[in-house]
């Protein structure tokens, strides 16, 4: 692997934006996304996303038992894992790398890769958790879920490099510019 790549993680509370954040700043910078796999069904199973690779129960443990994963985590009875083929073809490639984990996940590629991993904390307020997610539709379900993770998750941001608060769109991007920047 190169060890010159950087790897932007973006982390913090569920439903704060950091799939909107990571596509856009991903695209401004070119940074390759790394897609982890998933036995999640997708929120739309009609049109399945490319947030993530969709896969079957049997087939996470098959490559579980079979040590393809990088790390994995359960979620609310899923699972979820970045492969090591995939994480190693976004190194090989030109670019930095973005992913989009839990605290679970970010501290072990922080474990495993050191300086090169520079994790970006993303959060905002319960009740505008739960408006952004109610305005788009999300499911009861899924909204209370992310809520019922928020205490857990939002304590990490003490162990980031970087923290920024979600509120108006244009502002976080120009701030995550100057982060990224910063590594450049
Ligand atoms: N600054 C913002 N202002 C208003 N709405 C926003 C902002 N950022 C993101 N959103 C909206 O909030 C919703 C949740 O965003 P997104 O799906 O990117 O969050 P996430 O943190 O990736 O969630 P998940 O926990 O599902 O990974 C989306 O509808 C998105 O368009
Ligand atoms: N530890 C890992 N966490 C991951 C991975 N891929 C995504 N995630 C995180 O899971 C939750 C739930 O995601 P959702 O899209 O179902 O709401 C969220 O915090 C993601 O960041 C992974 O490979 N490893």
């Amino acid at each position: 692997m190169d060890s010159q790549k950087r790897m932007f993680v973006f982390t913090g509370t569920s439903g704060s934006g950091r799939k909107t954040i990571a596509r856009k700043i991903g695209g401004e910078f070119g940074l390759t996304p790394v897609i982890s796999c998933t036995t999640r069904p997708p929120r739309n199973p009609a049109k399945p996303d490319s947030d993530y690779h969709y896969i079957s129960a049997e087939q996470f443990e098959e490559w579980e038992n079979g040590g393809l994963f990088v790390q994995t985590s359960e979620i609310d009875r899923h699972k979820y894992g970045i492969l090591n083929r995939e994480l190693e073809r976004a190194l090989s490639g030109e670019a930095d790398v973005s992913l989009i984990l839990n605290r679970e996940g970010a501290s072990v590629v922080k474990r495993l890769f050191g300086d090169r991993v520079v994790r970006i904390f993303i959060y905002v307020d319960k009740q505008t958790v739960r408006e952004r997610l109610e305005s788009k539709g999300t499911s009861y379900e899924v909204v209370n879920a992310y809520l019922d993770h928020y205490p857990d998750e939002v304590t990490y941001r003490k162990s980031c490099e970087h923290v920024v608060e979600n509120v108006e769109l244009s502002r976080t991007l120009e701030q995550l510019r100057g982060i990224i920047r910063s590594y450049r």
